[in-house]
């Protein structure tokens, strides 16, 4: 099996002006895996991928996408397909147009009309692309990077501006992807869609890693919560208060099934009753609060 990464980015530095907007970066992504590239506002992102898309030139440093140069339009730029934050479709063709023209600019082959049933724009093919509403305009960003089923994907904030059934069904789509072993690049700022698909994640912060890891090793670190609102005077409680937060009581824990049993059991013993009780491991959002905190 060839184990070459998929991408592999060593020091990368790119500067605009004096400006240093990414700092020595390394990471590599693996075949088949899903990778989220996430962060703070200015982090570096865009300029990254835009690096590894082949759309912009390193000021420094080495990236290789499939082994190779990512400008290489013969060799790598048909086997990536991009989903940018705008496609820049003509407005003036037609929604089959403009797949077809997908087919034409990456030199691909597929079924119009399987992608046009992928991202559920079939009865929209002979609308002009400036009739689409914003998340059909987001649809049809998404077929420029599906198209051909390409060995890899990078998607830039794709679901915004999407309704839940949209997102849904992206997700629907890039899961079958996955299936037929594409490798799959992720930014987004929601942060749930990362934690529950990503198998790594790359958190940059000011052009460098914050943290790089799986959820689990970026989230371990910091300690679970429980919390819950309290109407009458109790009986002395059998863990310590780490914070009041919006009127409840918040409990921070490293050992979350333990210390909730044990609050689970005095409130039983006692006839407390735990109000709006919630309980639950760290989640990315608590990671990126945490940034320039630690
Ligand atoms: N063409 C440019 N000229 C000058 N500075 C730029 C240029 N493009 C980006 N920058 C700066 O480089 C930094 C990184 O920008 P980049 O767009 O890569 O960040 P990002 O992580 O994608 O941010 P966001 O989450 O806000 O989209 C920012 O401080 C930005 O202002």
């Amino acid at each position: 099996m060839d184990t070459t990464p998929v991408i592999d980015v060593e020091r990368l530095n790119l500067k605009y002006g004096d400006f240093h907007a990414v700092k020595d970066l390394s990471f590599q992504v693996r075949r088949g895996e899903f990778y989220a590239l996430l962060g703070t506002n200015g982090a570096g992102k865009t300029s990254t991928l835009e690096t590894v898309e082949g759309h912009r030139t390193a000021t420094s440093g080495t990236v290789r996408v499939f082994g190779q140069a990512p400008g290489d339009r013969r060799t790598v730029r048909p086997r990536m397909g991009v989903m940018l934050q705008e496609s820049g479709f003509s407005p003036d063709l037609t929604v089959r147009e403009s797949v077809r023209l997908i087919g034409t600019l990456t030199r691909r082959r597929d079924s119009d009309a399987r992608v046009l049933d992928l991202v559920d724009l079939t009865h929209k093919a002979g609308t002009r692309v400036s009739q689409l509403s914003g998340g059909e305009k987001r649809r049809l960003d998404f077929a420029t990077a599906v198209y051909g089923t390409p060995e890899l994907i990078f998607l830039d904030e794709p679901t915004t501006g999407l309704d839940i059934q949209s997102r849904d069904a992206l997700w629907d789509a890039v899961d079958k992807l996955r299936e037929e072993g594409s490798t799959i690049v992720l930014t987004t700022h929601y942060l749930e869609e990362a934690q529950q698909r990503a198998d790594r994640i790359g958190l940059m912060h000011k052009g460098t890693f914050h943290r790089e890891g799986t959820v689990s090793e970026l989230t371990r670190t910091l300690p679970a919560v429980i919390q819950f609102a309290l109407t009458a005077a109790v009986p002395a409680l059998p863990l310590p208060i780490t914070r009041e937060h919006e009127g409840k009581l918040v409990i921070e824990t490293f050992t979350l099934q333990k210390d909730l049993n044990l609050l689970l059991h005095w409130a039983q013993d006692y006839g407390v009753e735990l109000l709006d009780l919630q309980a639950g491991p760290t989640r990315l959002d608590d990671v990126f609060r945490s940034i320039g905190t630690d």
